[in-house]
């Protein structure tokens, strides 16, 4: 017997191997997928930023609703099983799609390097997008309740390590997803998949449940109505009014699972906070100091996963079990939220620090100006009606002066006095060029907002004589400027060039500044050396290592909300409906993602640390009602209940026992077969 155990329990951690890196390469096709999609719509479809990020939290938004989808076909129709092979051909055929929409070579006749015909390789893309949401949805709740499925009910122990194992794949595989191209590991998911297909505890769908589900609790609604009135003696659920018509066994289930959905009302808003890692974290990280931006805003949350799921599985909730504590799935999902919340407190403190070092942007009704000075000498600059400058040759007025009106006029005191009429622009920052002939001066449009992802932006004006070369930039005519270039962190050179002289200039850069590189008419003579540079934007002075902490926070959440829900998910669930309320679970994430969507539409508070507290204080206000909400649940043996109803049905225990036996003997004698089978092959 005890060989025979070992055996059963070896030949189990091999099956549950090929769903959890079934699990691990699907994650790797899909955020390595998603990593690029942004890029894709902003650099490739040329989409503005707006599109760019509606588009794609749409597609996560897709993602997670089409698990509906996936679970009616496998509960009602193909089983989990097929459902898997089925919809990842759907998925992989998606990734082919979208790999084909982004050869430019189909519609791009005239070998510009830009596509002709945008709408086709638009309509490709989108139907390719799909197509996978279709597929990574679709398959998403029946992994994870296929995975449930290989355990038996006495397992309660090992079904929750294989959920937290589960969910380390998840997330080993987002991690790597960037270093191997997505659609083979879309083969490679079905072919892992496939190779296990001898072993799996597959479980039949039992025809079309939903359709049974949507038309009983349909009837118990009507039926309840037509016996409204108080004669009629009350009972014990609303969903008993469908005893009249429904089998109890279904009733029962049906009631187990709308216990749970009641209580996944206030879920999303865990996902609404969770998500805005990759918006509004991400933005704050660009207006931070630091290196290592997009390794951190890519991989903090899995590498903080691999570390913290284990950890608390381990060491921490043992720990809590040991001090007699009982920290229950919905308690530990509460404290989940309370953390996601302390994450945007902490987010906010970070706001707090970056607006202290932000510049003064002007409003949408103010404009404002900066002077920079290329003429030969020293000048008294006046901006009516009372604004005095004193500039110095190849200098920059201090600071931007800030108008609340449009029409100013500029007086140089040259002689003869030089004066001049301009109209800025509202909202905006604007630096006027006055060059070596004062009577040229004009104005220059300036960044008003910090460069993107920590680059800087930088600018040259010409000072010198004749037109200029400088690296990668279009020659310069004097007493010109240039438009911005973006440049990353780091030491940088540039060569100027006029015809045979030529010098090269040296900087080194920080993160998110901005410069006004003035060259003067020496420049060749003294090699650079007296090129000056006016900052219009300080660069960014708070470490984003300062983010880690709000990072840590939500990861810890995740951690005790996400991977308890599913288990809890799984376990509260009739075993005909496992799969559609691993969907349920999984759309809650979608409606948080809309919730962003939404929010996102509607515009930010004024202040983006009091948005951050806002989530933060709604999130504890939902997880006081989850918690109160929890209080009233009683959580459930699904498999107990049903064979109680099988029980007053009168049906047996022993018949049930029997039941059992002989399906647990039939699948033995199946796996067997394959086993021979596989063997001879
Ligand atoms: C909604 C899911 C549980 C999301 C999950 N994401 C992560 O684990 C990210 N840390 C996924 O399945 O991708």
């Amino acid at each position: 017997t005890l060989f025979s155990n070992k055996k059963k329990k070896r030949k189990k951690i091999c099956y549950i191997f090929f769903i959890v890196v079934n699990e691990f390469c699907e994650r790797f096709s899909y955020y390595g997928m998603r990593a690029v999609l942004v890029l894709y719509f902003r650099y490739f479809l040329l989409w503005d930023d707006d599109l760019a990020t509606s588009i794609y939290h749409a597609f996560v938004a897709l993602c997670y609703l089409t698990p509906i989808l996936g679970a009616i076909i496998a509960d009602s129709w193909l089983g989990k099983f097929k459902t898997i092979i089925y919809l990842s051909i759907v998925y992989a055929i998606g990734q082919v799609t979208m790999a084909i929409s982004t050869i430019h070579d189909i519609t791009d006749a005239n070998r510009d390097g830009t596509p002709d015909n945008f709408t086709f390789h638009i309509a490709l893309s989108m139907l390719g997008l799909i197509l996978i949401a279709l597929g990574t949805g679709g398959i998403k709740p029946c992994v994870a309740a296929f995975g449930g499925d290989q355990f038996q009910e006495h397992q309660s122990r090992q079904l929750n390590t294989f959920f937290s194992v589960f969910y380390l794949c998840i997330n080993a595989g987002s991690l790597l997803s960037t270093l191997i191209t997505p659609l083979k590991s879309v083969a490679s998911t079905l072919m892992v998949f496939i190779a296990g297909s001898g072993m799996y505890v597959k479980t039949d769908p039992e025809g079309n449940i939903m359709w049974s589900v949507c038309k009983c609790i349909g009837f118990a609604i009507k039926n309840r109505f037509r016996h409204r009135s108080s004669s009629y003696p009350k009972r014990e659920h609303w969903m008993d009014w469908a005893n009249e018509k429904y089998d109890k066994l279904l009733i029962a289930q049906i009631k187990m699972v709308l216990k749970v959905l009641f209580l996944y009302i206030p879920l999303p808003m865990f996902w609404t906070l969770f998500d805005q890692k990759g918006s509004r974290w991400t933005l704050q990280a660009t207006t931070m100091s630091g290196d290592f931006v997009s390794i951190l805003i890519s991989t903090v949350n899995p590498i903080l996963i691999l570390t913290l799921v284990p950890i608390m599985d381990r060491l921490i909730f043992p720990l809590i079990q040991k001090c007699g504590l009982n920290f229950s799935p919905l308690k530990r999902m509460t404290v989940g939220m309370l953390f996601a919340a302390m994450a945007f407190v902490s987010a906010a403190l970070v706001q707090i620090e970056i607006d202290k070092t932000l510049p003064n942007f002007p409003s949408s009704s103010e404009s404002q100006l900066k002077v920079v000075n290329t003429y030969s000498t020293t000048l008294n600059v006046t901006i009516s009606p009372n604004e005095h400058l004193l500039i110095e040759s190849f200098g920059s007025s201090a600071d931007y002066v800030t108008f609340d009106h449009q029409d100013i006029t500029v007086s140089l005191n040259t002689n003869p006095v030089i004066t001049k009429a301009f109209s800025l622009i509202k909202g905006g920052r604007q630096t006027l060029i006055i060059p070596s002939d004062p009577t040229v001066m004009y104005l220059k449009e300036d960044v008003k907002s910090k460069p993107r992802e920590g680059k800087n932006a930088i600018r040259f004006v010409n000072g010198y004589t004749a037109d200029l070369n400088i690296t990668n930039l279009d020659s310069i005519e004097p007493s010109a400027t240039t438009n911005y270039t973006l440049v990353n962190q780091g030491k940088r050179d540039f060569v100027l060039r006029h015809g045979e002289q030529w010098c090269e200039f040296s900087r080194k850069f920080g993160f998110g500044a901005s410069y006004t590189f003035l060259i003067p008419s020496t420049v060749f003579s003294d090699d650079c050396e007296s090129i000056t540079e006016v900052e219009d934007m300080k660069p960014n002075s708070v470490h984003m290592a300062l983010q880690i902490p709000q990072y840590f926070l939500i990861t810890t959440g995740e951690v005790m909300f996400s991977v308890t829900g599913l288990q809890f998910s799984y376990s509260q669930a009739p075993k005909n409906m496992k799969s559609v309320l691993q969907a349920g679970w999984l759309c809650t994430n979608a409606v948080g993602n809309i919730i962003v969507l939404i929010v996102a539409e509607l515009g930010k508070l004024p202040k983006q640390w009091a948005e951050y507290l806002l989530f933060a204080s709604l999130l504890v206000a939902v997880s006081i009602i989850f918690s109160i909400m929890a209080y009233f649940y009683t959580y459930i043996d699904p498999a107990e209940i049903e064979a109680q109803v099988r029980k007053e049905q009168g049906l047996e225990p022993e018949e049930m026992e029997k039941e059992t036996l002989e399906m647990e003997e039939k699948d033995e004698d199946q796996k067997n077969e394959q086993g021979v089978k596989q063997t001879k092959i």
